[in-house]
């Protein structure tokens, strides 16, 4: 009977409590192409599979409104994440992306259960290891139907998904814990609108602060510091690539990125992401600073409806100290209308987050590796190079 806690995790290739010792580095099982299953694993009668196309504009609001309603909450259920569409397709639709990798569940026409994969290259602990493997996310099962043991048959279909196409591999990240992290990571908040996050009741007061305290604190300068400082533009994808990627080997978990696919991720798009570039020198880009936008439903509020978030992307500090770098990004958020910052203890974040006054959260974000067992068992957070939304 599939109710012990993991009973699911323990018939999947992750290396369990007793293996950290004696599995080798590399895949856990070698993936064998003739034995993947051609069809879709079954479904309990009523539900169907289906392809969810995001840029059908309403399939894309199918997809939205579920999430919107059953998508992760904070510890106290306080906050729900409230991916937009333009987000959604965003996060979702990058280049190389494959059609049957956006799967959903559907009984009479509606959506129920869903779960994504995108096709990423990562570099694994040096630079020799790379491996063609999905990123999985936004696995969603609608709060009416939880505990029929939806939410492994979806894993188990965008497994098969991927195998089909040759890739034994996935990385994904998660608020709970299931065999078996390779990093706990924790995440950091920034107030920008200390008024509002006391009213949505995200802070709280001690016995001798005040609001108008808390707002003087917290307070930040009208305009950016550093000189140079813009919005990143369509000419600057080459030089923005090429700090990337030189950026980002230092770590031992990082994407490799193509001229394409930077412009996807990092041209600003309104309500979605934000790309500053530092630009002192003519035509030279030194620095570039990125968040993304993930608002939170506010549950049960009289006043607010939504928290609105910015979360820290990726940053490149080479000429720029990057605590100046990152207190520039908070007066940028702060002006584009954002209440909080939000920064995982991954990259260099550690050498910002105290200085610029985040507070620590109240949960962890764990990274997992299907099918890969690492040399290390676990890595530091500041051995994470890559930021899942
Ligand atoms: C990453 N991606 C897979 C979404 C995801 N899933 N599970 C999660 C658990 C924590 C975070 C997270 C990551 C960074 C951060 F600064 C704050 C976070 O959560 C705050 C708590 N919260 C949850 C909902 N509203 C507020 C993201 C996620």
């Amino acid at each position: 009977k599939l109710n012990k806690p993991h009973q699911f995790w323990e018939t999947q290739p992750m290396p369990n409590i007793n293996e950290l010792e004696s599995l080798k580095p590399g895949p856990i099982q070698e993936g064998i192409l003739a034995d993947v299953r051609k069809d879709p694993f079954n479904l309990i009668s009523k539900f169907e599979w289906c392809n969810v196309d995001l840029r059908n504009e309403e399939q894309a609001q199918q997809v939205y409104t579920l999430l919107k309603e059953n998508y992760v909450e904070d510890d106290d259920n306080m906050f729900r994440f409230d991916y937009s569409i333009d987000f959604l397709r965003w996060a979702l639709l990058p280049p190389g992306q494959h059609p049957d990798w956006i799967v959903g569940v559907k009984v009479n026409q509606k959506l129920v259960g869903f779960i994504t994969g995108i096709p990423v290259t990562l570099h694994i602990e040096n630079q020799q290891t790379k491996v063609k493997m999905t990123e999985i996310n936004f696995l969603c099962v609608h709060k009416k139907i939880r505990a029929n043991r939806l939410a492994p048959v979806l894993i188990k279909e965008i497994t098969r998904r991927v195998h089909i196409k040759n890739m034994w591999q996935a990385v994904y990240t998660a608020g709970i814990v299931v065999p078996t992290p390779i990093s706990q990571t924790r995440y950091y908040h920034r107030s920008l609108n200390a008024k509002k996050l006391i009213e949505v009741g995200f802070s709280s007061l001690s016995a001798r602060q005040t609001i108008a305290r808390q707002q003087k604190l917290y307070k930040l300068p009208e305009e950016p510091k550093t000189q140079g400082l813009r919005a990143m533009k369509k000419k600057d994808v080459a030089q923005v690539t090429k700090l990337l990627n030189e950026y980002l080997k230092q770590f031992k978990l990082y994407f490799k990125y193509t001229e394409d696919e930077v412009k996807h991720w990092f041209l600003p798009r309104k309500d979605v992401i934000s790309t500053y570039v530092v630009e002192k020198e003519q035509g030279v880009v030194t620095d570039f600073l990125s968040f993304y936008n993930l608002p939170s439903q506010v549950i049960k509020n009289p006043k607010h409806t939504h928290l609105r978030a910015a979360y820290s992307y990726y940053n490149v500090a080479t000429q720029t100290p990057i605590v100046q770098l990152m207190y520039d990004a908070l007066i940028l958020a702060k002006n584009e209308g954002y209440d909080v910052f939000n920064a995982l203890d991954i990259m260099e974040n550690e050498k910002f987050l105290k200085e610029l006054m985040f507070c620590p959260g109240d949960g962890q974000l764990n990274y997992y590796l299907y099918n890969w067992k690492l040399e290390s068992n676990m890595l530091k957070p500041e051995e994470i190079g890559i930021v899942l939304v």
